[in-house]
């Protein structure tokens, strides 16, 4: 069972090892990743070159895959590094963005999600369906075929791919098919800064680096994330989103055991 202990733990365990993270993401997030994963306490680094992901990958605590602004070469790359890091033990964090919104995403995602052995894929309702090849509908929204509740999605995912899913939105559900957590922490206002998405799924990289129990770290980071936007919206939030991006980035670099005591809503979902 994670509590907030646990994550605080872990959270701390982020810190002591600056963790090597490798990214291979978009170009709207690249600046915002890598300082968010500094002021994490994570140690972040960028390459996308076929000639240099695979001893890149193999010496990083975790590899970041994320298919925000995807061509074919980078494609490409990502596979290179993805069988590079199964190989060498990394743990693999995917980010299907945009999965489901061009014929061209939605097949890369599902390459992707078959030829690397992922640890923990992470993305929103929509983004998770379209990787599993389910149609998805925001219930209440536009409740046609298919449209379903997030944590059975969630489980579904998981047991189809084999591997660690988080849904992130209001709630977000995180599972190994088996044991599920619901976290409800974060902020709306997170919806309005772009990559909030994407460092999240490098977040996790980070807590996977130094927590083999990929479900665990997967929570952790989740909780952590989602508290150290609420201390930024407290601080910056009335201001609007750009103070909020800035507070946020310090609020990353100062979340600590105190904060989720207080604030950490994690609990076990059925
Ligand atoms: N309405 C909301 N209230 C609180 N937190 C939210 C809300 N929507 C998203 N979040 C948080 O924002 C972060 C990014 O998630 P999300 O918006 O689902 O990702 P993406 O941008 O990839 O779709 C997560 O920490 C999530 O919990
Ligand atoms: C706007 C945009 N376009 C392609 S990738 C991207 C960033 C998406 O970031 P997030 O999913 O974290 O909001
Ligand atoms: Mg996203």
């Amino acid at each position: 069972m994670v509590n907030n202990q646990e994550v605080a733990s872990v959270l701390q365990k982020v810190r002591q090892a600056n963790p090597l993270v490798h990214n291979i993401t978009n170009v709207v997030v690249t600046n915002f990743t890598a300082n968010g994963l500094l002021a994490l306490g994570a140690s972040p680094v960028m390459a996308y070159a076929k000639e240099e992901v695979a001893d890149m990958a193999k010496i990083a605590g975790a590899l970041v895959l994320n298919i925000g602004t995807l061509n074919p070469t980078e494609v490409e790359a990502m596979i290179i590094a993805g069988k590079e890091a199964n190989e060498a033990g990394v743990p693999v964090i995917f980010d299907p963005v945009g999965a489901g919104a061009t014929p061209y995403r939605t097949e890369t995602a599902r390459n992707i999600a078959g030829a690397v052995q992922v640890s923990v894929i992470r993305g929103n309702a929509a983004e998770i369906a379209n990787t599993i090849g389910e149609a998805w509908a925001i219930k209440g929204v536009d409740a046609g075929e298919g449209s379903g509740d997030v944590v059975s999605l969630a489980k579904n995912a998981a047991k189809r791919l084999k591997t660690v899913v988080a849904i992130t939105g209001k709630e977000d559900v995180v599972t190994d098919g088996n044991t599920t957590y619901i976290i409800r922490n974060g902020h709306p206002i997170l919806t309005k800064v772009t990559g909030t998405g994407c460092l999240l799924t490098s977040v996790i990289g980070a807590f996977a680096a130094v927590e083999r129990d990929v479900l665990k770290a997967a929570a952790a980071a989740l909780v952590s994330y989602g508290v150290a936007a609420e201390m930024a919206a407290k601080k910056a939030g009335e201001q609007g989103p750009g103070s909020f991006q800035i507070a946020f980035l310090d609020a990353l670099s100062r979340v600590g055991a105190d904060e989720i005591h207080q604030y950490g809503r994690i609990e076990q979902g059925e």
